[in-house]
């Protein structure tokens, strides 16, 4: 389904939210709006391959329709392993169900509609918030990521992808505006372009990587490091490492 929600003008635009009508198209939406986004998904099942060990849980915290989960569930070879998707938006957690169970893996997913400040995290050996915690209120983010690290096994990977802001004023300015190049080459109207902007104006607040960094090495973990970037959008990659004191 093509995303066509933003190209008429909305009289009284309201914030953006995963409804019904963004899970239909969701897609559609992602591949088009996200640069890398399809690069990203492969690595996510490239670094499950790597990291995912026997007899642990795999999480992906804000699933939508599972993109990422599909990505690792076809790279993991080992036994015993447990998926657990998480997202709360009912319409995402319905069509994210329904796709994967077409398609046959041994290994068990399960897919829970929750929010993922409310969940439990153990025994995990990677954990996946793909454009996710940009999406939580700011002082919710630290907690988050320590029950991330807590909730991870010595040598566990957190995949943390995020869209950016930067403190040079200048280099922020043409980052945003090579990605509204990407979104108008994918087919988005200007129209499009400025209404969708102004819905996520207040629920989704980006941090610079800089920030994430911080954040992250506060939450416990040594090793930190952007692995991706294209424009304002970009993933990072967190180890927990084997001689934690925590
Ligand atoms: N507090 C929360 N609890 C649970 N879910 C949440 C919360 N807040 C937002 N979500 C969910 O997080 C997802 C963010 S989209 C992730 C793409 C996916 N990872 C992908 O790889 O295709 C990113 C984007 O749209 O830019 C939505 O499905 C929300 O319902
Ligand atoms: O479309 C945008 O401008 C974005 O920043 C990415 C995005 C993609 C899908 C849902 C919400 C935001």
């Amino acid at each position: 389904m093509k995303d066509t929600l933003f190209s008429a003008p909305i009289e009284k635009l309201g914030d953006f939210t995963f409804d019904e009508s963004v899970a239909e198209v969701f897609p559609d939406m992602i591949q088009r709006s996200v640069p890398g986004y399809s690069n990203i998904i492969t690595a996510i099942g490239m670094l499950a391959a790597r990291f995912v060990t026997p007899h642990s849980n795999v999480y992906d915290l804000g699933c939508s329709r599972g993109a990422g989960i599909l990505s690792m569930r076809r790279h993991i070879q080992v036994e015993g392993v447990q998926i657990i998707g998480v997202d709360n938006s009912a319409p995402m957690v319905e069509r994210c169900r329904h796709h994967l169970s077409a398609f046959h893996s041994t290994t068990p997913v399960e897919i829970l509609c929750d929010d993922i400040r409310c969940i439990e995290i153990k025994n995990a050996s990677m954990v996946v918030l793909n454009f996710t915690l940009q999406f939580l209120p700011p002082d919710d983010r630290l907690a988050l990521l320590q029950k991330i690290y807590q909730g991870l096994e010595p040598n566990g990977v957190l995949v943390l992808s995020e869209k950016f802001t930067f403190t040079d004023e200048h280099i922020n300015t043409l980052l945003i505006d090579l990605h509204h190049t990407f979104k108008r080459a994918n087919g988005y109207s200007e129209l499009e372009v400025s209404q969708k902007r102004t819905a996520l104006e207040n629920v989704m607040r980006t941090d610079s990587i800089a920030t994430h960094k911080q954040r992250l090495e506060q939450a416990g973990f040594s090793q930190v490091e952007l692995w991706f970037q294209c424009f304002n959008f970009g993933s990072m990659v967190a180890i927990k490492s084997n001689n934690s004191p925590l």
